[in-house]
């Protein structure tokens, strides 16, 4: 008997036993830097000369790993594994498939802090937000495969004086998963296993800056009895093997997360039919965000404040759901605006191995250049009010920054900027406060902090986000309480983590018998 879904505890690294095991993690991964890591294509280890190499974004000098590249040969290797491994992973039970991956959570439950220790040092992650992008992954698998147990008899329909209908759910064919960095390990595994925990099989396509977590998943899923073939792990570039699969004509369906751009372009090749190809591909596209935070008047001022910081600057801001505007009435602007930048200046910017850091580099060279430009663009559009600088010497450290008074339809109130920045914007009531929200292409995630009951349910109707949050902030959503995902341009209006999700992965069958 399945236990009920609840969702995996985050550590308390206030108690030295887990302050001690986290660092002995840390000296484990430590240990460990700068290996090889082959494909996995049918099970079987291929080696490329061509490598992606994986640092640490805190220490450009240290290699994580050496990763090998697919090109295209490659990848239609694996295209060809993974069609031929859908005929039988196809018509395995569900609950065998369930139970791969509550082996899976299990492995990585007992390797928990080794995964963060991991994504410390590849995706420059401080501890915190390592140990909540562990337990995201542990959830993932632990309510999809509840889900798949729920979803695997179908759903009942009518039926008539001699005749039955029956209505169930089988498997799409081979999905290409395409996975972003800021989420190397929760979003990377949680698109994967409900891919598979469905039915399909899976070509995985890591972000090249976060490619080692993803092999160290790859191998956890065979530990716990996937068999050859179902998943194959092929990292390489977006451009040549990421457009190679969308465009294939076997593939069936793209999960894709990452950057509006790359989401849109992947959308639009996909609808394209080629030749041999016998279905209109699915997509599920998990996409950017410019995501705020409305404070009202009548508000808990330091709520507001605590919350703003923390959205804003978690994770170095590298987050789809991080709060880039601060949108508050008039009436208490001020306020607001000083105790967040007297917050922001208690920040500790630094190298997110040691435990106090609250917010290490961002991820790499390509990403600080694009955020100090807009660290730039943000000086010319409103009041510099703490941060603006960087140093990219050792790693990609971008201290946190706020901008003021910025004009609503500014660049930096209107383009994701995924950094430690956030714009502030003065509304003259919550009704224009809401109006500025809106003002994006955008519809990811947003927060309303009031304590006026007739201003949050206005809010409840009108705050066009996928996800909204009353009173804390506008980050964190957990698998299973907060499905997640975003409207307009944040993707395809998909919620990960939520009851419906698995079902974007199947395709409904209808019989109807007489007798
Ligand atoms: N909505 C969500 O749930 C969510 C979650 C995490 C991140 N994001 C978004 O992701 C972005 C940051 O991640 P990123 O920098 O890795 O995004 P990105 O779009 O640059 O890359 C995402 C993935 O797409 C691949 N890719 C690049 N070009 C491709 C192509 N032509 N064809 C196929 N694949 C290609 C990349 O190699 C990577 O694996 C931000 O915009 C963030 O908001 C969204
Ligand atoms: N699900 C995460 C964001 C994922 C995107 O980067 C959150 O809710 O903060």
């Amino acid at each position: 008997m399945v236990q009920p879904y609840k969702h995996e505890p985050l550590t308390d690294f206030t108690v030295e036993a887990n302050r001690k095991a986290f660092e002995e993690a840390l000296t484990k991964v430590e240990a460990e830097l700068g290996k090889d890591y082959p494909l996995i294509i049918g099970g079987e280890r291929v080696t490329t000369d061509e490598k992606i190499v994986s640092i640490n974004p805190a220490n450009k000098t240290e290699v994580i790993g050496r990763v090998s590249k697919a090109n295209k040969e490659l990848a239609e290797k694996a295209m060809k594994v993974a069609d031929e491994a859908f005929k039988w992973w196809s018509k395995t039970k569900p609950e065998a498939r369930a139970d791969i991956l509550f082996r899976a959570a299990a492995i990585v439950r007992r390797r928990k802090h080794e995964f963060s220790a991991l994504m410390v040092k590849e995706a420059g992650k401080p501890w915190k937000e390592a140990d909540a992008d562990t337990a995201e992954a542990i959830d993932f698998m632990e309510y999809y495969a509840r889900q798949m147990l729920k979803l695997k008899d179908g759903i009942p329909v009518e039926s008539r004086p001699g005749e039955t209908n029956r209505f169930f759910y089988i498997p799409l064919g081979v999905g290409v998963v395409i996975s972003p960095w800021n989420f190397p390990f929760a979003i990377m595994a949680g698109t994967t296993v409900a891919s598979l925990v469905t039915g399909n099989t899976v070509l995985l396509k890591p972000a090249s800056a976060t490619p080692v977590v993803a092999y160290k998943f790859a191998e956890v899923l065979e530990e716990a009895g996937l068999p050859a073939g179902v998943l194959n792990y092929i990292p390489g570039s977006g451009s040549e093997v990421g457009d190679y699969l969308v465009d294939h004509p076997r593939t069936r369906f793209i999960s894709f997360t990452g950057s509006r751009d790359v989401g849109i372009r992947i959308y639009e090749r996909a609808a394209k039919v080629h030749p041999g190809q016998i279905w209109l591909k699915r997509v599920i596209a998990e996409m950017g965000g410019k995501d705020a935070i409305v404070v009202d008047k009548e508000a808990d001022l330091e709520l507001a404040a605590q919350s703003i910081v923390a959205s804003a600057f978690g994770f170095s801001g590298q987050k789809c759901s991080a709060c880039s505007r601060a949108i508050v009435v008039e009436d208490v602007y001020d306020q607001v605006l000083n105790r967040v930048v007297e917050l922001t200046k208690q920040l500790k910017v630094g190298d997110p191995a040691e435990q106090s850091t609250f917010m290490g580099p961002v991820i790499d060279q390509s990403a600080y250049n694009k955020i100090m430009e807009y660290i730039e663009i943000g000086k010319q559009e409103g009041r510099l009010m703490t941060g603006g600088e960087g140093d990219d010497s050792k790693g990609f450290f971008i201290q946190p920054t706020v901008i003021a008074d910025v004009d609503p339809n500014a660049r930096i109130m209107q383009e994701e900027i995924f950094g430690p920045v956030v714009a502030f914007a003065k509304a003259k009531d919550f009704d224009h406060a809401l109006e500025i929200a809106n003002n994006t292409e955008y519809g990811l995630t947003g927060a309303v902090i009031s304590r006026n009951r007739a201003n949050l349910e206005k809010a409840r109707e009108e705050f066009h986000v996928g996800n909204l949050y009353f009173n804390r902030g506008c980050t964190g959503a957990i698998v299973g309480y907060q499905p997640f995902g975003g409207f307009n341009m944040s993707g395809t209006d998909s919620k990960a983590g939520g009851p419906d999700y698995l079902i974007l992965h199947m395709q409904a069958k209808t019989v109807s018998e007489m007798f």
